[in-house]
């Protein structure tokens, strides 16, 4: 029986996935850790762990450092809400375009009966703007921000996107008339709005900064569903003092923010749709059945991708630091064994490694024997045995 601990809420159906093998009853000592967002810098992975699943896209909220360390596997479910936030964004365009939030307010603050001839007079200063011809800059085209440019082409926008780093397939979810920027600072240059869908890293933070902001039109608005950290508040707070930015709505709330007329803060709600929390869960309980009863690998965070079909009796599955002769001091323990190895793979990413070995004659009393021996090999950070049906 697997022990699954969960934090966060988890949609009852993605838990519902899980098979009759899996307990999930808050164990200490749990197989995987099914979260959201909960923050687990401060926590002391159980040596237990063999994976946790984000269901969801940011991964910032996990040390991934310990978890390699600890030969934890992460995974994230990407694209799993980024429909809920593309929604969101596209909502906010409008929002802003039509001055809703002021326009909104200025009706709860009248209401007598005979209103309609104040508001036939006052309405013109809630005059807004259309979205169709208006430029969007999209910084970070991956599952979101793909969505948000398509969308917004599809509105009659001008998009231009932003990412350097984006990937083969990503690039083939983007229209074609998405314009492709060299640099943020050529992206924004012409934005009426821009948008940022880039994850949390050291290479993000204050990606947004005075200089960007300096680089946008005057009057420019700003949306932040990324993450706190990825705009330069403070410095964003300032273009707004100067009228420089029109408005800034943010999911990421901080004491700063509170109680600006010019910006909008909502309660990190980006990805909290049913469907997304769903298609999240139900993606992260699949991730984690699949990775505990075959090791097999697909778009781990700290793992190389592995995958290799499970059909012999046994399979060692071997964490280890990326470094050389390991696949030669596993395999002459096996040999050791008086073992055949029926199939093995083996791939790298960064400092880590990971082997996959199958093996169909083992005897019972040489399963903790070769565990032990193989988790004694130095730079071997976890060893599994797992046992076909
Ligand atoms: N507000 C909310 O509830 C939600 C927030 N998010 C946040 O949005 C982020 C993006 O989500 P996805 O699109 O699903 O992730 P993703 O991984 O599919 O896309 C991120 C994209 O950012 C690009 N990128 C990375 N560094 C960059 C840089 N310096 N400049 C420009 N582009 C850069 C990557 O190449 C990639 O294409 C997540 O990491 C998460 O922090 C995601 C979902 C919900
Ligand atoms: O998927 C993400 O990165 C999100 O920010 C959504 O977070 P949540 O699952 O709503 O806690």
């Amino acid at each position: 029986m697997y022990q699954i601990k969960t934090y966060n809420a988890i949609a009852p159906a993605g838990l519902n996935t899980f098979s009759a093998e899996y307990a999930l009853n808050q164990s200490d000592q749990p197989d995987a850790y099914l979260i959201r967002s909960v923050n687990l810098h401060h926590e002391t992975l159980p040596t237990s762990l063999k994976v946790i699943a984000r269901a969801g896209a940011g991964v910032n909220n996990i040390p991934l450092d310990q978890a390699t360390a600890n030969g934890t596997a992460v995974f994230n479910t990407p694209g799993s809400n980024a429909n809920a936030v593309k929604e969101l964004i596209i909502g906010l365009l409008i929002v802003a375009s039509r001055h809703l939030m002021a326009a909104a307010s200025y009706s709860a603050k009248h209401t007598e009966a005979d209103v309609s001839q104040r508001t036939e007079h006052d309405k013109t200063q809630f005059n807004g703007s259309e979205l169709t011809g208006k430029t969007l800059a999209v910084i970070g085209l991956g599952h979101v921000g793909s969505l948000v440019a398509n969308a917004a082409l599809n509105l009659g926008m001008n998009v231009i996107g932003y990412d350097p780093y984006l990937s083969a397939d990503a690039a083939w979810n983007i229209a074609k008339q998405v314009q492709r920027a060299a640099t943020l600072t050529d992206a924004v240059k012409h934005a009426d709005f821009v948008t940022v869908h880039v994850p949390k890293n050291p290479d993000t933070l204050n990606l947004l900064n005075a200089e960007a902001f300096a680089a946008m039109p005057a009057g420019v608005q700003l949306f932040n569903y990324s993450r706190l950290g990825i705009v330069d508040n403070t410095a964003a707070l300032a273009a707004i003092a100067a009228h420089h930015i029109a408005h800034y709505y943010t999911d990421f709330g901080e004491p700063q923010l509170a109680d600006n007329p010019d910006v909008t803060v909502t309660p990190h709600i980006g990805g909290s749709t049913l469907e997304a929390e769903v298609n999240g869960a139900t993606q992260a309980a699949r991730t984690i059945m699949t990775y505990l009863e075959t090791g097999n690998v697909h778009a781990a965070i700290n793992l190389p991708d592995l995958n290799v079909p499970f059909n012999a009796a046994y399979r060692f599955t071997i964490i280890h630091q990326n470094v050389p002769n390991m696949v030669s001091q596993i395999t002459a323990k096996l040999a050791a064994a008086n073992l055949n190895i029926t199939t093995m793979a083996n791939a790298a990413k960064h400092q880590t490694a990971y082997t996959i070995i199958d093996v169909d004659d083992l005897q019972q009393p040489q399963h903790a024997q070769l565990i032990d021996e193989l988790t004694k090999i130095p730079a071997v950070i976890r060893v599994r045995l797992l046992q076909q049906d």
